[in-house]
């Protein structure tokens, strides 16, 4: 039976207390599948961030359920002690801004975090100049972070993501910054590494030149979702 990369069951998110409590998740469901790309689109303040965060467990929900990968993370607590850990092996962030580390060479900056986990340097740097060629830099390997253009920086923040091979991606506007033809290619490289990694990831966006890329889309307004099929044309 195959097992959704994530799965969330009923999530509020509750911000404050009182007369100033904010309802920022209303009850979201959503299941997404390893080797899909999902688009999350919704206006300001609708609660994406805070779906985001939930999901990267970098906020507690309120109430609900989130699984990854079949296992149960949160239901109405925390079921993992080791958050930071969760968060290190399993789910790779993509910024709208790459946040490489300047005084660290594009190898290096995709071979620290598989060193955290334990892998030899050496490993490590193996799989980083592997991952740099599965995305067409490989040839700026010894580069200075500040010496890349700003679609290559963020093809190393994609590289970097998928450093410890984790099996959920959450990408926040990563081709906000980005002209048209970049912000295609980002997402045509996205959807190769979801297939060749089985990876699952979502897309943060409000870029309207990607939104019809997706073949499925979770719309979110005012804290509750819903799911659409999406065009899923080519990019
Ligand atoms: N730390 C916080 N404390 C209180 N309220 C918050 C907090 N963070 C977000 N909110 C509120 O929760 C709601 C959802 O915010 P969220 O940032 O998730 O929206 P968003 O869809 O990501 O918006 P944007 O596209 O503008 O980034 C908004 O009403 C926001 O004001």
């Amino acid at each position: 039976m195959k097992i959704p990369a994530i799965q969330i069951e009923n999530l509020t998110k509750r911000y404050g207390e009182g007369d100033t409590a904010v309802d920022a998740l209303k009850g979201v469901d959503m299941t997404i599948w390893p080797g899909e790309v999902v688009g999350l689109v919704g206006p300001s303040g609708s609660g994406k961030s805070t779906l985001l965060k939930c999901l990267g467990a970098v906020i507690e929900p309120t109430s609900g359920k989130m699984q990854l990968g079949g296992q149960t993370i949160f239901d109405g607590a925390w079921k993992i002690d080791d958050l930071r850990t969760l968060r290190r092996d399993r789910i790779g962030f993509v910024f709208q801004a790459p946040y490489l580390i300047p005084f660290l060479d594009v190898t290096d900056n995709i071979a620290l975090l598989p060193m955290l986990a334990g892998v030899s340097n050496a490993q490590a740097r193996i799989r980083a100049r592997e991952l740099l060629d599965a995305l067409d830099v490989g040839h700026r390997a010894q580069a200075q972070v500040s010496e890349l253009s700003g679609g290559e920086q963020q093809r190393v923040s994609i590289a970097r993501a998928l450093a410890n091979h984790p099996p959920i991606i959450l990408a926040d506007e990563p081709t906000a910054p980005l002209d048209s033809e970049r912000a295609l290619t980002v997402v045509r490289i996205l959807n190769q590494m979801a297939q060749q990694y089985q990876t699952a990831i979502v897309v943060v966006t409000h870029d309207e030149k990607i939104i019809p890329t997706f073949k499925r889309i979770y719309h979110i307004r005012d804290g509750r979702t819903y799911e659409e099929a999406g065009e899923g044309r080519d990019a």
